[in-house]
């Protein structure tokens, strides 16, 4: 008798498989289609706009010129929106003018649901978004109390709504994956993801500065006793993309929090699937 499998053993007959807005995983598949179930109906996805702005932006493969950096912000957000299996519309890279930029909005509010702007977000000189976003739209909110992403963007255009990142690339990878992707989950009715939190003893020390909550890049280790901690994986600055690349969580610290000695617990939130 131990050998056997009974007819309703999984699901019973009548009961509720899914709820609405669970985002369908392979597995879901497999037990749709063992349930017999050929088409499901599902929720549209949103179309989004992603442009980056700035005159010293290259294209990979580019010769640069001094003063000249590669654009790398819009590979890695079209990367994740990909992730996110939603349907993109490469702007490629705007020059820092007014009016190529007000082009570009324009377009982009035409033919998206959502538009993404990485750069030109803080008050520079040649820092442009900000009045493009006022003139077209509104401003919901600018400017958060987070490290990386201090001057982060939120508005409504005409048709569509607008996510400004910031332009260090750090910034820009942090402001989408905290910030802008859980609002496009929400536009698409997609229940939100649920965010890994442990509380873990730091190796190493961490500097920080009262005032921002920092989403410092960290890596999980095991202790020589075993046990699991956290370390930095160094250099925090806002450009330094190695250190992103290295990491598989955030130290979150506190806005009122300073540094960190070696012993100390902290909050660890784990890469969610976008930055796996
Ligand atoms: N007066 C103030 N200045 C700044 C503030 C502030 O609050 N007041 N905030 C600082 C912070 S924090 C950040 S973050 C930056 C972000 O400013 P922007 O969004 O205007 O970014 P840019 O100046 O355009 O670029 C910053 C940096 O990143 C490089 N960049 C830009 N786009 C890309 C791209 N697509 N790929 C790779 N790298 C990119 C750019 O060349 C600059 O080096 O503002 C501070 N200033
Ligand atoms: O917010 Mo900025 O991202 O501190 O460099």
């Amino acid at each position: 008798g131990n050998n056997i499998r009974k007819a309703g053993e999984d699901i019973l007959e009548g009961s509720q498989v899914f709820t609405p807005g669970r985002k369908v995983r392979p597995q879901d598949i497999g037990l749709l289609a063992s349930l017999g179930i050929a088409n499901v109906t599902v929720y549209q996805k949103v179309k989004v706009a992603v442009f980056s702005t700035g005159d010293e932006l290259k294209l990979p493969g580019e010769p640069l010129r001094h003063g000249d950096i590669y654009d790398s912000n819009r590979f890695v957000i079209k990367a994740m929106l990909k992730k996110m299996e939603i349907d993109i519309i490469d702007l490629g890279k705007i020059p820092d003018d007014k009016e190529q930029l007000r082009q570009a909005f324009l377009r982009a509010d035409r033919e998206a649901d959502a538009v993404i702007s990485s750069g030109g977000v803080s008050v520079g000189d040649a820092d442009y978004t900000k009045e493009i976003l006022d003139e077209l739209g509104e401003t919901g909110f600018w400017k958060l109390a987070i490290k990386p992403g201090k001057p982060f963007a939120f508005g409504q255009l005409p048709n569509s709504v607008f996510f400004g990142l910031p332009g260090n690339p750090v910034s820009a990878t942090v402001t989408f994956q905290q910030l802008a992707a859980p609002a496009l989950r929400h536009m698409m009715n997609q229940q939100a993801e649920e965010k890994v939190e442990l509380t873990l003893a730091t190796k190493t020390r961490l500097k920080k500065r009262p005032g921002r909550r920092d989403f410092q890049r960290g890596k999980l280790v095991y202790s020589n006793s075993g046990e699991l901690q956290v370390l930095s994986t160094g250099n925090q600055g806002s450009g330094v993309m190695s250190t992103m690349s290295q990491s598989d969580c955030y130290i979150v610290l506190a806005e009122e929090d300073g540094d960190k000695q070696a012993g100390d617990l902290v909050k660890v939130q784990l890469f969610d699937e976008l930055l796996k």
